[in-house]
């Protein structure tokens, strides 16, 4: 076992039994065994198993540092407290949709939680061709109930302030503000593409209506303090079948625009848009129009039942925060797409594209999308953006 920290200590499979045994929250005589199946880019993940009643839990263990990056890049241990935390904080909010915690430790760096492993990660089931009927749907009310159980419109400000200092998130905000909002943007930091993307990079990075317009979502996610988000919601960090939907991983969770986690599922069902061809992009094009449909609904349901703020009744303030929020997820998708084709972190969606041709065309359609959602959010629409991407199939050379 290596040591960190005076009170950290590295999980093994073996221990990660022993400790589980030590909490009680395994039989104590029962035969288990331990998989490390962690495929995340920060942390190891824990699945242990009673082989005879196959009931599981997982432990998550932070490591001092970020794992893809290796110990080049030190990052801190209270990440997994966070995450702990707002996956308990979003439970009490929406208990269907988020795993139950059964311990943390703050010094391990552990969260020991419900096993979800009879549900498919929703990236490699859309990549496989799972059909998730509810994903969307649940995904908006998701977003709906923590954005706006979090908010000034239903905390008292003072106790809002209180949760929002809790989740001060300096370091993992900081992973998003390099690699996300300032690497893919300039030449000459670090990323990572095919050659054959050159010259669609340099247009991005030569357009000045684009690179003023990052700016401005930058400081958006700097500043400001709208709601608790998850922080990191893709598709990977979502577990579902045909009924059942959890949503995992809040580690990036911290005050922020509620746009930011709207606007990252947005993207993420937009690589799957652009991959697919046929009726299995109209599925998507179903997904996209019922997550924000839903979000929409449900979190306007909320405004008028559970609003505290004096201003709740004031015409036309809920459908202008509705379209503030439209606006700033637009542009927070334009630039999610654009990171995960230039970037240092790619998407399988793209990447397992086995025709090279196809995939360059998708690749160069994203980062085509991404510069259109951030440069014309305060104009788009979701029929518009999927007419974009129907257009866009139509003329390419190579289909989409
Ligand atoms: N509650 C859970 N139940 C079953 N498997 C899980 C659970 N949490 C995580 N995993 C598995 O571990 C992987 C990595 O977890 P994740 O939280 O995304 O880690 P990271 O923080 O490193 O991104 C997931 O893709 C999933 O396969
Ligand atoms: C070096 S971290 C890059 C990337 O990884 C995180 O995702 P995950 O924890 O789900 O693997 C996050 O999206 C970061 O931007």
């Amino acid at each position: 076992m290596t040591q960190y920290h005076s009170n950290f200590t590295r999980l093994t499979n073996a221990t990660a039994i022993i400790l589980a045994k030590k909490l009680g929250l395994v039989d104590a005589d029962a035969n288990l065994s331990c998989k490390e199946i962690g495929d995340g880019n920060l942390n190891y993940v824990f699945h242990i198993t009673d082989t005879a009643t196959n009931n599981g839990i997982i432990i998550k263990q932070a490591v001092p540092y970020a794992k893809v990056l290796g110990e080049s890049w030190p990052l801190t241990l209270k990440r997994a407290a966070i995450e702990a935390n707002a996956l308990i904080h979003f439970r009490s909010y929406c208990p269907e949709f988020v795993p139950q915690v059964y311990y943390s430790d703050e010094q391990l760096a552990i969260t020991v939680m419900e096993d979800l492993s009879h549900l498919k990660i929703v990236r490699s089931g859309l990549i496989a061709g799972d059909s998730f009927p509810l994903l969307s749907q649940h995904i908006g009310e998701y977003v709906a109930k923590t954005s706006f159980y979090t908010s000034d419109y239903h905390l008292e400000p003072s106790a809002k302030k209180e949760v929002a200092r809790q989740f001060t998130n300096p370091e993992l905000c900081k992973i998003t503000e390099v690699f996300i909002f300032t690497d893919p943007f300039f030449e000459e930091l670090p990323g990572d593409f095919e050659v054959e993307l050159t010259d669609a990079a340099k247009r991005i990075w030569h357009d000045q209506d684009v690179i003023l317009e990052v700016a401005k979502l930058k400081q958006s996610f700097e500043t400001e303090q709208e709601a608790l988000l998850h922080g990191d919601l893709h598709t990977g960090s979502i577990f579902a079948s045909e009924t059942e939907t959890k949503v995992i991983d809040p580690e990036f969770a911290f005050y922020g625009p509620v746009g930011f986690d709207l606007g990252q599922y947005t993207a993420n069902l937009l690589f799957q848009a652009v991959s697919r061809n046929g009726a299995g992009k109209e599925e998507i094009f179903t997904q996209l129009d019922e997550f924000w449909r839903s979000f929409e609904k449900t979190y306007s349901e909320l405004w008028n039942t559970h609003n505290k703020s004096p201003f709740r009744h004031v015409t036309g303030y809920l459908p202008y925060l509705l379209t503030k929020f439209k606006r700033d997820a637009f542009g927070f998708a334009g630039c999610e797409l654009i990171r995960r084709t230039i970037g240092l972190s790619h998407v399988a969606d793209l990447n397992v594209m086995e025709d090279k041709e196809t995939k360059i065309a998708a690749k160069t359609a994203t980062l085509k999308l991404g510069a259109l959602l951030i440069k014309k959010r305060e104009e788009l629409d979701v029929p518009a953006v999927i007419e974009w991407i129907k257009q866009q199939t139509l003329t390419s050379s190579s289909p989409l």
